[in-house]
C-alpha cells in the first residue's frame, strides 16, 4: 500500500516504518496516511472481522495474533428509525480494543518484542493481557488503583498480566508509560498514541459502511481519544480510494467531570484545558488529558462534526434506556454515546431523519455495579404465593 507516516506536532515525513511509533525527530504523534490499493473493492474481500481487511491495513505481519475481533453487530434501534448501535461489546474480550490490539500485538511480534505495556482505565488492560497471552508476551498493565471497573480488573488478572497500580487518575498511569516507552526500549506500548493500534480500530468504519453505507452522524464516546480519529479515518480512507464520495459527521462525547474535548468545543477554543482530577461515573473515559486530543480534533472538524457532554446522570438514565427500551447491555462509557443522542434530538441539534450510528464500545458486564445502580424490581416472594404476586393480587 502507498503511504507515509506523519507528525501531526512538527510536519516531519517518514516512510512507512513499523517500528515508528512516535516522531524521532520531536516526539509527537505519528499519522499513518495511506492510499488504499488501486482497483480495491470491497466485493473482492474474504473471510470476516478485522482481518478482512488486511489489505487496507498498513504494515507487515509475520504472525497474526488473532482472536476473531471485529464484525459485530450493527442493530438497528427499535426506538428511533434511523439510529444504529455498533456493538462492540461482542467483541473477544468485550470491546472494541480488540480491533486495535489485534494488530498492535501482531506489530510487536512480527518486530520482536517480548514485552508489552499498556495504561488502562480497564478495557485497554483486559485487551492487551489476552492478546499478549496469546501471542506468549510478558504484558505489564499500569492502572489508576481503585479506579477500575471489577470485570475489567479480573479479566487482567485471569488473562496473567502482571498489574502495577499507582495512586492517582488514569493520567498518571499514561504518563508511566510514557516514561518506560522512552525509556526501556525492550517494551512495546499498546496505548492508542501507538497508530498501529488505531490501524484495527479503524476497521470499525468499514464494517459500518458494508452495512449500511455512509451514515450522516457517527458518535463516539471520547476518553484517551484515538477511537473516533481511527473511525474517521477509515471513512476517509474510503473517500480517498473513490469508494465513497463523503465521510460521516463526527461527534464525540464525554462525560462532564472529564471532558477536556467538548469544552474546547463549547469554548471555541483550538486546543484543551486539561482536567487535573477527571470524575466520572463512566470509569472508562475518566480521562483529563486525551494523548490523541490533536487527532481527535483533527477527525472532527475534518468531518464537520461537533462534542459534547453528557452529566452522569444521563449515562446512567442512557444506559437504562439502553438495556429496557433495546435490549443492549453497554458499560456506562458506552452509554454516554446514546446520551449524547438522546440529548442532541431534544436540543433539536440531531434530525432523526439521518443515519445516526453510535458507537457502543463495551459490554455492560464490564461494570456490575454501575449496572446495580438501577433502580431493581425485585420482590421476596413465598414460593406458594407466585401466582398472585405475576397476576397483582398480592
Ligand atoms: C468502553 C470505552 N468507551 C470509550 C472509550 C474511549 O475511547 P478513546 O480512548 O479511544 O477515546 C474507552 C477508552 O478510553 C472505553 O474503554
Ligand atoms: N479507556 C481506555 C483508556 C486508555 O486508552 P487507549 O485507547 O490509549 O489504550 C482503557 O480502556 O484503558
Amino acid at each position: 500500500m502507498q503511504g507515509y507516516l506523519k507528525c501531526l506536532d512538527c510536519g516531519e515525513e517518514y516512510p512507512v516504518k513499523q517500528d515508528l511509533i512516535t516522531c524521532p525527530k520531536c516526539g509527537g504523534l505519528l499519522e499513518i496516511i495511506l492510499e488504499p490499493p488501486k482497483g480495491f473493492t470491497f466485493s473482492s474481500l474474504r473471510g470476516k472481522g478485522v482481518w478482512r481487511y488486511k489489505d487496507l491495513i498498513a504494515g507487515e505481519y509475520k504472525r497474526i495474533v488473532t482472536l476473531n475481533e471485529g464484525n459485530t453487530p450493527l442493530i438497528k434501534s427499535s426506538n428511533y428509525e434511523n439510529a444504529y448501535f455498533k456493538f462492540e461489546g461482542a467483541n473477544p474480550t468485550g470491546s472494541f480494543k480488540d480491533r486495535g490490539m489485534t494488530v498492535a500485538i501482531s506489530s510487536a511480534v512480527s518486530l520482536g518484542y517480548k514485552v508489552v505495556v499498556a495504561a488502562s482505565t480497564g478495557n485497554t488492560a483486559a485487551s492487551a493481557a489476552a492478546y499478549a497471552s496469546r501471542a506468549g508476551l510478558k504484558s505489564y498493565i499500569v492502572l489508576p488503583k481503585g479506579k477500575v471497573a471489577i470485570g475489567k480488573l479480573a479479566q487482567s488478572i485471569l488473562y496473567g498480566a502482571t498489574i502495577l497500580e499507582v495512586d492517582g487518575s488514569f493520567d498518571i498511569a499514561m504518563s508511566s508509560v510514557m516514561k518506560l516507552y522512552k525509556e526501556l526500549k525492550i517494551v512495546y506500548p499498546l496505548n492508542s498514541f501507538n497508530p498501529w493500534r488505531l490501524e484495527g480500530q479503524k476497521t470499525i468504519a468499514f464494517e459500518i459502511y458494508e452495512d449500511i453505507g455512509v451514515p450522516d452522524n457517527v458518535i463516539v464516546p471520547v476518553g484517551n481519544a484515538g477511537n473516533i480519529y481511527a473511525i474517521w479515518k477509515g471513512f476517509t480512507e474510503l473517500k480517498s480510494a473513490g469508494i465513497i464520495d463523503r465521510t460521516p459527521r463526527m461527534i464525540g462525547v464525554q462525560a462532564e467531570g472529564a471532558s477536556p474535548i467538548a469544552r474546547a468545543f463549547e469554548k471555541g477554543l483550538d486546543k484543551p484545558e486539561f482536567v487535573d482530577t477527571p470524575e466520572t461515573v463512566a470509569t472508562a473515559i475518566r480521562i483529563g488529558k486525551p494523548v490523541n486530543w490533536k487527532k481527535a480534533i483533527k477527525a472532527i472538524k475534518n468531518s464537520r462534526g461537533f462534542a459534547i457532554s453528557v452529566s452522569d446522570n444521563e449515562i446512567l438514565d442512557a444506559q437504562r434506556q439502553l438495556a429496557r427500551r433495546e435490549g443492549i447491555g453497554a458499560e456506562p462509557a458506552s452509554a454516554a454515546a446514546y446520551a449524547g443522542f438522546l440529548k442532541l434530538v431534544n436540543e433539536k441539534r440531531l434530525d432523526t431523519n439521518e443515519k445516526t450510528v453510535m458507537i457502543l464500545t463495551g459490554h455492560a458486564l464490564k461494570d456490575p455495579e454501575a449496572m446495580a445502580k438501577s433502580e431493581a424490581k425485585r420482590i421476596l416472594v413465598n414460593p406458594e404465593h407466585i401466582d398472585k404476586v405475576v397476576l397483582g393480587e398480592l
